[in-house]
């Protein structure tokens, strides 16, 4: 069933960082009838994320940092174990990863490979999110990483063995969905 979709009107209900719309839309179905609709949804653009990884240490790199909506949500400390990630701003998604891999982690990376892409939150936020896998070695650690300074960031980076790291998720040390997806995806496809 392939639904016909109109928008009749879209609200801007906070244009402050980033974007909250109310939309109402009429949704008409295949049998005929139609129904009018209301949804709110978030646009923050779109973002990349990537795990490096080293076969012959079996360790993967991840990044420790604050997480303002955890830490309203019951995550005690607000910090975050993920996978390094970043909005793609005017970037295409490769140079975006490229780019914060360096500033967030330090390692200059060669060839990356796009894994899959995947809407992280469908119901409300519009992010569609593409997945990238590269390998990392100590001689491609160009900074300290860290993140950018006028940006705020301050972001701590992990060298992790592959299999702490999938114990991590079992126990609830690491709760971030892509970072679960990307170590799973390792595993499964028997990467490391
Ligand atoms: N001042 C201010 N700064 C903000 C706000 N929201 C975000 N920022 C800042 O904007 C920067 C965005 O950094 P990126 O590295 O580009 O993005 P990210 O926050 O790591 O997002 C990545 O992970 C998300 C969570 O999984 C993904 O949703 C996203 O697509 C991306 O991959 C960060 O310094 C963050 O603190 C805000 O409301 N106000
Ligand atoms: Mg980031």
């Amino acid at each position: 069933m392939i639904a016909k979709v109109e928008i009749l009107k879209t609200e801007i209900l906070s244009d402050n960082w980033y974007t909250l719309r109310k939309i109402t839309y009429s949704y008409s179905k295949k049998d005929g009838t139609s129904q009018t609709q209301s949804r709110e949804a978030y646009d923050r653009g779109n973002g990349a994320t990537i795990l490096l990884y080293n076969r012959s240490s079996r360790t993967v790199i991840l990044t420790r940092q604050f997480r303002l909506p955890t830490f309203i949500n019951g995550n005690a400390d607000g910090m975050l174990i993920e996978a390094c990630a970043g909005l793609l701003d005017k970037d295409n998604p490769e140079d975006c990863i490229r780019r914060e891999t360096e500033e967030e982690t330090g390692y200059k990376i060669h060839d990356v490979r796009k894994v899959f892409e995947a809407y992280m939150s469908p119901g409300s936020v519009t992010e569609i999110l593409y997945f990238f896998i590269a390998e990392y070695a100590a001689s491609m650690k160009v900074n300290e990483g860290g993140g950018v300074e006028h940006e705020e960031e301050n972001i701590e980076v992990l060298e992790l063995d592959i299999d702490k790291a999938l114990h991590m998720v079992g126990s609830g040390e690491i709760k971030d969905g892509k970072t679960i997806m990307l170590l799973q995806h390792l595993r499964l496809k028997g990467i490391l």
